[in-house]
């Protein structure tokens, strides 16, 4: 017998509505709208500069849509910035890595727990108790995560030292510390073998079966995308051209003519 979900897929929590993108004469993203239900895992795929980070640039604030709308726990982003974003619950990652090289795998975990912390650069220079316990707070939570991820043995060690799949997992432990309601993962599993994708691959399960957290993820590999997502939305050329659960999306004509290559019986 299957398991029940601990967090069911719930309601829309991100409703993108006929949004276009434009980059001088070139259409990036036209006339496009799916919805992500609350606690599912959303695959976005499609072929080369079909509009994925376009897209996933434009749900967290980097692009402004030239039309449409984009709606995060019904509210209607207007004025939307990247921190405006975070602060309402939605954190990405990003498809080239985005680390501190220098810095420990703890304190990458850290800088995702900015918008948790109040303390000034003054308080935190000067030692105050208030800024020392923030502080505290915060490294325990970053602590967690790292157990979490089954990455207390390297926790010290600096990110630039790290084999490429073990970074890309600080980036999530990263993207976690913000404690966001939707993560955005823009192709996590890229220039991984195929051993550290099963290892990431459990990891975003155990997230969003742990957390309820919902992801939406940008991925070129389609057994990943068939293996772990609930939905998938299928671009082509700027436009929605599949949107469905795995199954039906794989058995969809003008899928497998844009995005599968499969021919035609
Ligand atoms: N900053 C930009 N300026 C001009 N054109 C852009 C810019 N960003 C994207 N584009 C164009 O928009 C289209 C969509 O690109 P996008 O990178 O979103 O596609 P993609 O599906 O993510 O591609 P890939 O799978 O190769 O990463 C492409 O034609 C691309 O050249």
């Amino acid at each position: 017998m299957v398991e029940a979900r601990r967090f069911p897929i719930g309601e829309p929590i991100l409703e993108v509505k006929n949004i276009s993108l434009r980059f001088g004469g070139v259409r990036a993203i036209t006339d496009t709208s799916f919805n992500v239900f609350r606690h599912e895992i959303r695959a976005i795929i499609g072929p080369n500069g079909a509009g994925k980070s376009s897209l996933l640039n434009c749900i967290n604030g980097i692009y402004k849509p030239q039309e449409g709308t984009i709606a995060l726990n019904g509210e209607v982003l207007d004025k939307i910035s990247p921190n405006i974003v975070a602060r309402k619950g939605l954190s990405r990652t990003f498809q080239n890595l985005a680390l501190f090289k220098r810095m420990s795998v703890l304190d990458n975990i850290l800088v995702g727990r900015k918008l948790h912390m109040s303390a000034n650069f003054l308080s935190v220079a000067l030692r105050l108790p208030e800024a020392v316990r923030e502080e505290r707070e915060n490294r325990a939570k970053c602590e967690e995560i790292v157990e979490f991820l089954e990455i207390s043995h390297i926790r010290d060690t600096p990110v630039g030292r790290l084999p490429y799949g073990l970074q890309k997992k600080v980036e999530l432990g990263r993207a976690l510390a913000t404690e966001a309601d939707i993560l955005l993962l823009d192709e996590p599993m890229a220039g991984m073998n195929v051993e550290e994708k099963r290892d990431m691959c459990r990891f975003i399960l155990k997230v969003n079966d742990e957390f309820g957290t919902t992801m939406v993820l940008i991925e070129h590999d389609m057994g990943v995308v068939m293996d772990i997502s609930d939905n998938v939305v299928v671009l082509d050329y700027g436009k929605v051209i599949g949107d469905g659960p795995p199954d039906e999306v794989r058995a969809d004509r003008a899928v497998i003519d844009a995005y599968l290559g499969v021919a035609h019986d």
